[in-house]
């Protein structure tokens, strides 16, 4: 398995800064000798759901090689390594679509080998220097003298704890190798919960570490058709031209689940759908969608332009904004009885520039709907001077659809197949599973922690990319909160409150009837 080693060489463009990272990019150092992961939240749900998992994939792929990584479960929960093993076994092998072969078993007991526990608390010295004794114990038994070490410290845990782990781990658990190597941290979303404690959370940590060992992690970013966004924008022609309002009517980004909050109350209720979905993992596929095209690839140079499209984003108005919260949602025991928090939100954004003005992007999330699906909707304006009378037939449009079965399809109008000159809707379509058979899609977490071992920043948020994000939601966030704004009740397993749908119709939207796009077979 570990013969054809991947190289983890990376492509970033790394900015030297005071510290740690900055005297590390002599790759032939850097990426190679013991990496050390640590997962701190290991007791948590996104640990044991998509953390472990994610690192286990790598590891069965040659990623991670047991001759140098070592993993570090680290919570506050007394539990012993065996314990924590047999909470992320389960989880390792049900990697969808395929039963769990022997070969796997194999795979996870290994992998499993490599991960250690450790408990202590977030803001307290002992348990910390207990991890750092245990990572260098690490690092000393496999570099045969000290040598390069690697440091990725994951912060699966609740925001409110990220600057006391941080100064934690600024204190006692940085990279000490003279010889190479780096710390790195990855922090989840959402970053604070509103703009002035986002701002003070980044300058909590901004203090501690350079912002090229941050890693704020968005794992949308991490999506293969949200990678692909770049891509079809910008190495086709086709799209070029038609790309922008003189073209375009109106473009949606949607998130559905058909399940509800699943004992993530007490997280949920604090911070609602649009802290949760919107301000981040819609609102980075929307930068990816409306941004120019950057200098080039670097990161710098494409957060450059991220940050110029949300910039231009104007004010939200409350007439467009429809919020809504699923009946029996305060049922759960963790929610309060009088919340008003949203389960659901369609909120339109409009932004002011050439290319855009005009232009609806409507965000719309929700939970415990009709589906579970994230697509992109770009939807196009009618031909002027139509001679087919095609208009009821509806307009072109290019979905994009993120998950599940991953596919793009461009809705057009062609002639009825038949001796009659009339008109149908019908699609070019690109089905991954049918176009790529065989072809493994990584998981999204997999792909971002794989990068921030390869120290590569592109798919990862920008401090100023997150500011903005904040300037744009936190007017509205604060009126939901002074109870201004409130959300309507809808039925679970709807398509969320009708307001919504009406909102969609306002901002343009046609449907097209009599038209459904069919999954293609095998
Ligand atoms: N779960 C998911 O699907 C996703 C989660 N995220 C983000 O990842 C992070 C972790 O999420 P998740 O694993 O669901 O969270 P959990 O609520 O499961 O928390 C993770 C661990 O943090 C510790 N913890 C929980 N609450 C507190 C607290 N108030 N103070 C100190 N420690 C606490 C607990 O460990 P112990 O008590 O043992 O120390 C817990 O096991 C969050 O920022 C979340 O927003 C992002 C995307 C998806
Ligand atoms: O970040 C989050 O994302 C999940 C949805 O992720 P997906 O990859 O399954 O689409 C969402 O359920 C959760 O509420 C949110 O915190």
């Amino acid at each position: 398995m570990e013969s054809n080693r991947p190289s983890t060489e990376g492509s970033r463009s790394s900015v030297s800064s005071e510290g740690d990272e900055s005297s590390l990019d002599n790759t032939s150092v850097l990426e190679s000798g013991s990496l050390s992961i640590i997962v701190l939240g290991a007791s948590g749900d996104l640990a044991k759901k998509k953390t472990f998992p994610a690192l286990f994939n790598l590891y069965q792929q040659g990623f991670l090689q047991s001759n140098e990584v070592h993993i570090f479960g680290y919570a506050r929960t007394k539990i012993s390594d065996d314990d924590l093993r047999d909470r992320i076994r389960g989880h390792l092998l049900q990697s969808k679509g395929s039963s769990s072969s022997s070969g796997q078993s194999e795979d996870a007991a290994k992998f499993l080998q490599l991960v250690k526990y450790i408990s202590g608390t977030y803001d307290g010295d002992e348990g910390f220097r207990l991890l750092d004794k245990a990572i260098h114990e690490h690092e000393v038994s496999k570099n045969s003298q000290d040598g390069s070490s690697r440091r990725l410290f994951y912060l699966a845990l609740p925001p409110s704890v990220y600057p006391s782990v941080c100064k934690m781990i600024k204190l006692f658990c940085m990279n000490k190798s003279d010889l190479g190597g780096w710390t790195r941290i990855v922090v989840e979303k959402p970053f604070g919960k509103d703009l002035k404690s986002a701002e003070a959370l980044s300058g909590q940590i901004g203090e501690l570490f350079g912002e090229e060992q941050i890693y704020r992690i968005d794992h949308y970013l991490g999506k293969e058709l949200v990678q692909n966004l770049m891509v079809l924008r910008f190495a086709n022609r086709f799209f070029y031209p038609l790309w922008n309002r003189d073209n375009i009517d109106n473009i949606q980004i949607v998130f559905r689940e058909d399940f509800g909050i699943e004992g993530r109350g007490g997280y949920f209720d604090e911070y609602g759908i649009i802290r949760d979905v919107i301000q981040n993992h819609l609102i980075q596929v929307l930068c990816l969608i409306a941004m120019e095209k950057p200098v080039s690839l670097s990161p710098e140079h494409i957060h450059d332009e991220k940050v110029k499209v949300l910039q231009s984003v104007v004010p939200i108005k409350d007439e467009e904004v429809v919020l809504g919260q699923y009946e029996g949602y305060k049922d759960d025991t963790t929610v309060p009885n009088d919340s008003n928090t949203p389960t659901f939100a369609t909120v339109i954004l409009r932004i002011h520039n050439e290319r855009w003005e005009g232009v609806p992007f409507v965000l719309k999330a929700g939970k415990s709907l009709n589906s579970t699906k994230a697509e992109i909707r770009v939807q196009f304006k009618e031909v002027p001077g139509d001679i087919f009378k095609c208009k009821k037939h509806g307009r072109n449009e290019f979905v994009i659809r993120l998950q599940p079965s991953e596919a793009m399809y461009m809705k057009l109008t062609v002639k009825q197949p038949g001796l009659e000159m009339s008109t149908i809707q019908s699609e070019l379509d690109l089905s991954y599973q049918q176009r790529y058979q065989g072809v493994k899609i990584p998981k999204a977490y997999e792909r971002l922690i794989l990068d921030t071992i390869r120290g590569d920043q592109q798919h990862f948020v920008r401090r100023d990319e997150l500011k903005v994000a904040w300037e744009i939601f936190t007017p509205m966030l604060h009126r939901i909160e002074d109870g201004k704004l409130k959300p309507i009740l809808y039925k679970q397993g709807s398509r969320g409150p009708v307001e919504a749908d009406e909102l969609l119709a306002k901002a343009g939207y046609t449907q097209t009837h009599g038209y459904k796009w069919v999954e293609p077979n095998l």
